[in-house]
């Protein structure tokens, strides 16, 4: 089965990253999920860090309707800023009560360093830098889990973590990786031109990306230890 069509800079991207970009989607986490065999500890685990790593993801777009130059630009943003805010923190509490993890200890959650080494990664990348620069630390985040999300709901062979699947299998998340990816193209195409992988830039955009791809790697590898 071949990866789903994210657009052309993300698609140069990832190709880019090489085998960092498999250890990511491919991560013995992510299998754990696929057939059910990652112990309910770690996922908790995972969930209570992906809490704190959502406030700081929130915050990291909320930069980017900062560093937008066109209105389009600021309207994806700051769509992504209330999903994340308004809708998917929320979730996530919800998630996590079900679970078993009361607010108040979801809340009083310390921050793994793996975790703050990630977003705070991100963040300075796009205090230093453009909008190209935010969006290629972003995206690893957003297109990697739509990746490993078509995967899983095809190959997964347990239903023990089916509601993780399909969130990020389901038509809704799917639109907006692809709304990313439109967005990464026009904000370099706009910065850079349409030729931008032909730019000195581009490889340093492409390192970023990879980067995040790493810190993405031990993020799930922090999952693996409550
Ligand atoms: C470590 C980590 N990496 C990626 C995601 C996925 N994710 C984070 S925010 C968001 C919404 C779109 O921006 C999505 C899909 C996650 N939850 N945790």
């Amino acid at each position: 089965m071949s990866a789903p069509d994210y657009g052309h800079a993300f698609g140069l991207m990832r190709a880019a990253a090489g085998q960092p970009w498999r250890d990511y989607t491919r991560h013995a986490f992510v299998e754990g999920i696929k057939d059910g065999s990652l112990p309910h500890d770690a996922f908790l685990h995972y969930l209570r860090q992906d809490y704190v790593f959502l406030i700081h993801f929130a915050r990291a777009w909320a930069l980017a309707v900062v560093k937008g130059q066109t209105h389009a630009e600021m309207l994806a943003a700051v769509g992504t800023v209330n999903a994340l805010v308004a809708e998917e923190m929320q979730l996530h509490i919800g998630v996590c009560e079900a679970a078993g993890i009361s607010k108040d200890a979801l809340f009083a959650t310390p921050e793994r360093p793996e975790n703050l080494a990630y977003t705070r990664f991100v963040l300075e990348t796009g205090y230093s830098g453009d909008l190209a620069d935010l969006l290629a630390a972003l995206a690893p985040c957003v297109m990697g889990y739509g990746e490993i999300g078509t995967r899983l709901a095809a190959e997964a062979t347990s239903d023990r973590y089916r509601d993780w699947i399909d969130t990020y299998a389901g038509a809704e998340y799917q639109a907006a990786c692809k709304a990313a990816g439109e967005l990464m193209d026009q904000a370099l195409t706009r910065r850079i031109g349409a030729d931008f992988e032909a730019s000195p830039r581009w490889e340093r955009l492409c390192r970023t990306f990879c980067t995040a791809t790493e810190l993405e790697v031990g993020f799930w590898q922090m999952g693996l230890t409550p």
